[in-house]
This record gives structure tokens, C-alpha cells and sequence, in this order.
């Protein structure tokens, strides 16, 4: 493991009896990084991210979380860590700096530098002209930035945000990520982060993708982009099955219905398409053509898009649950 690495992570598992939800990770976060763990619903971020945070033991290999081992420094760990989690833990009766104030407290802030460090933190994520309000009276994207700040509050050295805008309207994800790279700038913090949302893994410095409990790929996502290679080509036909076939016989290319209009890849796309009104065989529509998205790259390294990922896990939970009544 490298002393220095602010998340260092060896064969690290996790099974609930015979569910394997993690199984045996290996990955090294550097300091200052922004970190993001992406896969579908089911494929084992959560339960990673809880055991970095000690919430939860694994039941293989080890980790380190700012130098400190996760099951036998538990404490050192909790003391270097700030937490986002996905369900708010907040006391709505309490306004939103009572709220700041006792965790303050449980974690043991200085008494000096509390005010001071409240301010910072509520001014970073727009919140201190509300400081009084009863959380009750926020909305869900106000919980979720007083969460951010709470999280800083302790100037923990790894913030860990499961899942941070999930749930939340296109403009109030925008403006967590603005806090986010805030941050990055202003705090020397390492923040590691999951999310299901390919748009959003962009602002990571680098991602892992996770599926079914295994890390499939590490690295940037120009990088990830880059390795898949060939750009996606979408065309709109009369008829879907006919030029899937065709696009099978006549240049070998394998091709699904995506976002209603057939789809598949090829190198150097644009000067693909010529050939393609040359040689298909039947009128086309329309056609576009555009570089891999970390969408293709999930496509590429699992075998599915990240959606119909979700459906097949969406699907399983559908089919327990039938089984069980
Ligand atoms: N406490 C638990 N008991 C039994 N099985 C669990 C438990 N927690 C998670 N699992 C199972 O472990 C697997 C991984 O779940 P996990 O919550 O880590 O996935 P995830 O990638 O975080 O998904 P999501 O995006 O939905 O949060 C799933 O099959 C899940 O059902």
C-alpha cells in the first residue's frame, strides 16, 4: 500500500450470507483527488463507501482511510472522515446552525474556531443567510448543501458523498457540483464520491466503474473515453430491424435500438458515414454521429448501458419480491 494514498484499498470484500456485494477490490485514492465509484444500482458502492467509513466490517482484505487501517483504527478514521449520505440525518426542530453546533461538538471542534468555521461552511454552500430557520422549512437541495457543510465542519481530510444529488432537480445538482469544485480549490480535502450519473462522473479526476461487486476499470474520464476508441453513429430508417440487419450483413457491425434510433460503433465515424448512405441498402432518415461518452465506455467495459443495467437490477428486485409473497 502507498503510505501517502488518502484511500488505499486491498482485496477488499464484503458478503451478507451467500450475497456477495463486494467482492475484493483493489484501488488507491491520491490526496487532493476527486473520486468517483460509478455503477448501477446494486453493483456495490454503498456498501464499499460504508466500509471505508467504518459503518460497516469487511468480511475480507483491508483498507486504509487517511493512513488509518478501517477496522483496527476505527476511531482515528471516523476523526479524519466527513460523511454525505444519501438519507439526510439532520434534526429538523433544530435550525440549520444548532444543527452545525452539535456535531461541532461531537466531533470535538475547537471552541475558538467554531463560529468562525460555521460561517465558512454555510457561506460556501449559500446556506448563511439561513442560518436560523428551522431545517423543516428547507427543501431537499437546502438539506442536502447544509449536509456538504456539515460533512466539512471538522475539516475532515476525506469528505465521502454517497450518491450527493441524487434525487435533486438538473439546477441544484449543478450548483452541489459547484460547491464541489469549490471546495477542491479552496480546501486541501480528498473527496471521494458514488454516483450513477454518467454527466456527473465527468468532474472526476478519475473514476473507478463498478459492477456486480468488482471494479471493471480505473482511470480519468478523457482517458476511459479514449480507450473505447470509436465514436457512436445513430441513425433514424423506416425500419429499425431491417437496418440492424443490414448493418450486420453488409459491414459486420453489431447494432441495438438506443434512445430510440439504431446504434452501434465504428471508428472515425464521420468518414464511416458516406459509405453507410452508399451501401445500406435503404433510405436513412437521419444520421449523427458523436465522440464516446462515459455512457459508451460503461457500455464497452460491461456489456450494457448504465440504464439497462438499472433495468436488469430493477427487474431482479421486481422478481425476489413476486418470490416472496
Ligand atoms: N445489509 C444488507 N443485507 C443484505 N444484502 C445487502 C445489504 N446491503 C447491501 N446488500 C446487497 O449488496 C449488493 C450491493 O448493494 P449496494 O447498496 O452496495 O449497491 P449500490 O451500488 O450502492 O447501489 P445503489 O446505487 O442502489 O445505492 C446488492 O445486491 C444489495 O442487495
Amino acid at each position: 500500500m502507498t503510505a501517502d494514498a488518502a484511500v488505499s484499498v486491498r482485496g477488499l470484500q464484503k458478503a451478507y450470507g451467500k450475497v456477495e456485494a463486494v467482492k475484493g477490490v483493489d484501488f488507491e485514492v491520491r490526496p487532493g483527488e476527486v473520486f468517483g465509484f460509478l455503477g448501477p444500482n446494486g453493483a456495490g458502492k454503498t456498501t464499499t463507501i460504508n466500509m471505508l467509513c467504518t459503518l460497516v466490517n469487511p468480511t475480507g482484505g483491508s483498507a486504509t482511510v487517511a493512513g488509518h487501517d478501517v477496522v483496527k483504527e476505527r476511531d482515528e478514521v471516523r476523526r479524519n472522515i466527513g460523511l454525505v449520505f444519501q438519507d439526510p440525518t439532520l434534526d429538523g426542530y433544530l435550525s440549520a446552525e444548532q444543527n452545525l453546533r452539535f456535531h461541532a461538538e461531537l466531533y470535538g471542534v475547537p471552541k475558538n474556531v467554531v463560529a468562525d468555521r460555521i460561517r465558512k461552511v454555510m457561506e460556501m454552500v449559500a446556506l448563511w443567510d439561513r442560518k436560523d430557520a428551522k431545517v423543516m422549512t428547507f427543501s431537499g437541495g437546502m438539506k442536502r448543501r447544509l449536509e456538504i457543510a456539515r460533512g466539512l465542519l471538522h475539516s475532515p481530510r476525506v469528505l465521502f458523498l454517497d450518491e450527493p444529488t441524487v434525487g435533486l432537480d438538473p439546477q441544484t445538482r449543478s450548483a452541489i457540483w459547484g460547491y464541489i469544485n469549490q471546495l477542491r480549490l479552496m480546501e486541501d480535502i480528498t473527496i471521494f464520491m458514488t454516483t450513477h450519473y454518467m454527466d456527473e462522473a465527468e468532474y472526476c479526476d478519475r473514476i473507478a466503474i463498478i459492477d456486480h461487486g468488482r471494479i471493471v476499470v480505473i482511470d480519468s474520464p478523457e482517458a476511459l473515453k479514449a480507450s473505447v476508441g470509436e465514436d457512436r453513429v445513430q441513425i433514424q430508417t423506416a425500419d429499425d430491424s431491417a437496418a440492424i440487419e443490414a448493418l450486420r450483413e453488409r459491414f459486420g457491425l453489431e447494432a441495438a435500438v438506443r434512445e430510440g434510433a439504431v446504434t452501434f460503433a465504428v471508428a472515425s465515424g464521420e468518414e464511416f458515414v458516406p459509405r453507410l448512405f452508399a451501401e445500406l441498402g435503404m433510405p436513412i432518415k437521419s444520421v449523427s454521429v458523436s465522440r464516446p461518452s462515459l455512457d459508451d465506455v460503461f457500455m464497452s467495459y460491461t456489456g450494457s448501458t448504465i440504464r439497462d443495467a438499472e433495468a436488469g437490477a430493477d427487474t431482479m428486485t421486481w422478481m425476489r419480491a413476486m418470490a416472496r409473497r
